[in-house]
C-alpha cells in the first residue's frame, strides 16, 4: 500500500503578537524537517472498531489521527469515508518523537486528511482542509499546504509560502515532557511582551540562515525563557549555538553541509 510521509516541523523563530482568548497569536517561521517523517498507510484490520496500529502512548480518542477523522466526517458527512475507516486500520510508523515541538501529532493529522481526501476523491482544497484540521491542532494547517518552509501567523492558521533554500537540521530532543499550554500559561504570565508591527514586518521578510545567525536562542523563540522556566531539567541539556523548537523539548542546528 502506499506509504505517505508526515513530516515535522521546526521553528526558526517564533515570536508571540498578541492574545486570542486563551489562545496567543504568533509568527512563525516554520521549516519542514526533509530527513524526518512518520509513515502512514492504509492497512488490514486487526479489529472493529476505529483502529490506529502504531507506537502511541494516548488513547485512540487523544489521537490527532482520530480527531482528524472525526473533524472529517462533520465536515462532509461522507458515508465513504465511515466505510474505508471500516475496512481498513491506519498504520503509523512512528518516527517524530511526541512531546517534542516537532510538529508530529499535527502532521499526522494533515497526512491522514489528506489520504482520505486522495483515495475518495472527496475534492477538498487545501484551505479547506487546513480549516478542517484547525481544530485538531494549531500546526495542522502548515503541514496540510506542504511548503518547505513557510510564515505562520494568526494562532497557526494563516500560512504563506517563504521562498528560500531549504536548511538541514541537527535535532536534540532530550526526554523531558513539555506540556505546550503550561508554556504558553508561564509566557503570558511571566513575559509576555508582545512583537510589534515592524518588527514582525521585518522578520517575515528575513531569510532562516539570516535570522539564526543574527538571533540568540532566546530572541527567536519567546516560549524558551518559559520553557526553561517550568521545566528546570532543560537546562541540562541546552549548549551553545543551539536553537529551541516550539514550545520544546528539542533543540536544533543547522547542519554544516547545508551553509556551504
Ligand atoms: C508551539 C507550536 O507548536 C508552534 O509551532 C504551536 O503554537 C502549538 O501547537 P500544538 O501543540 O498543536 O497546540 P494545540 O494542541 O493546538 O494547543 C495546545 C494549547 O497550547 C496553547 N496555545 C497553542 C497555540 C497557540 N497559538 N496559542 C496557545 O496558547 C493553548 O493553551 C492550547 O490549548
Ligand atoms: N498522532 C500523534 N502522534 C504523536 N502524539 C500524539 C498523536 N496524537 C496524540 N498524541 C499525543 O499528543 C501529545 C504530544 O503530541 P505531539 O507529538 O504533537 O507533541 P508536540 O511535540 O507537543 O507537538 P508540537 O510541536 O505541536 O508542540 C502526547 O500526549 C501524545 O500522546
Amino acid at each position: 500500500m502506499k506509504i505517505y510521509k508526515a513530516y515535522a516541523k521546526v521553528n526558526i523563530f517564533l515570536k508571540i503578537t498578541g492574545k486570542r482568548e486563551s489562545y496567543h497569536e504568533i509568527i512563525s517561521r516554520f521549516m519542514r524537517v526533509g530527513t524526518l517523517y512518520d509513515e502512514l498507510s492504509f492497512a488490514p484490520k486487526t479489529k472493529d472498531t476505529f483502529e490506529i496500529i502504531g507506537d502511541f502512548s494516548c488513547t485512540i480518542e487523544q489521537n490527532t489521527i482520530y480527531k482528524a477523522y472525526k473533524a472529517l466526517l462533520d465536515a462532509t458527512s461522507s458515508e465513504s469515508l465511515e466505510k474505508l475507516m471500516q475496512t481498513y486500520a491506519i498504520k503509523v510508523e512512528k518516527n517524530i518523537p511526541a512531546f517534542a515541538g516537532l510538529g508530529g501529532g499535527s502532521s499526522d493529522a494533515a497526512t491522514y486528511l489528506k489520504m482520505c481526501n486522495e483515495v475518495l476523491h472527496l475534492g477538498l482544497s487545501n484551505n479547506e482542509l487546513a480549516k478542517i484540521g484547525a481544530n485538531v491542532g494549531a500546526d495542522v494547517a502548515f503541514f496540510v499546504y506542504g511548503y518547505d518552509s513557510a510564515n505562520v501567523s494568526g494562532v497557526g492558521e494563516i500560512v504563506q509560502e517563504f521562498k528560500e533554500d531549504i536548511l538541514e537540521f541537527e535535532i536534540y530532543t532530550p526526554k523531558v515532557e513539555i506540556s505546550t499550554p503550561i508554556v504558553y500559561k508561564s509566557y503570558r504570565e511571566n513575559f509576555y511582551s508582545p512583537l510589534d508591527g515592524f518588527e514582525t514586518y521585518e522578520l517575515k521578510n528575513k531569510s532562516s540562515l539570516e535570522i539564526l545567525e543574527s538571533m540568540s536562542i532566546d530572541e527567536a523563540n519567546d516560549l524558551f525563557k518559559p520553557a526553561m522556566q517550568e521545566y528546570k531539567e532543560l537546562k541540562e541539556h541546552y549548549r551553545a549555538g543551539w536553537y529551541f523548537s516550539g514550545s520544546g523539548s528539542s533543540f536544533f542546528r543547522v547542519k554544516e553541509k547545508s551553509l556551504i
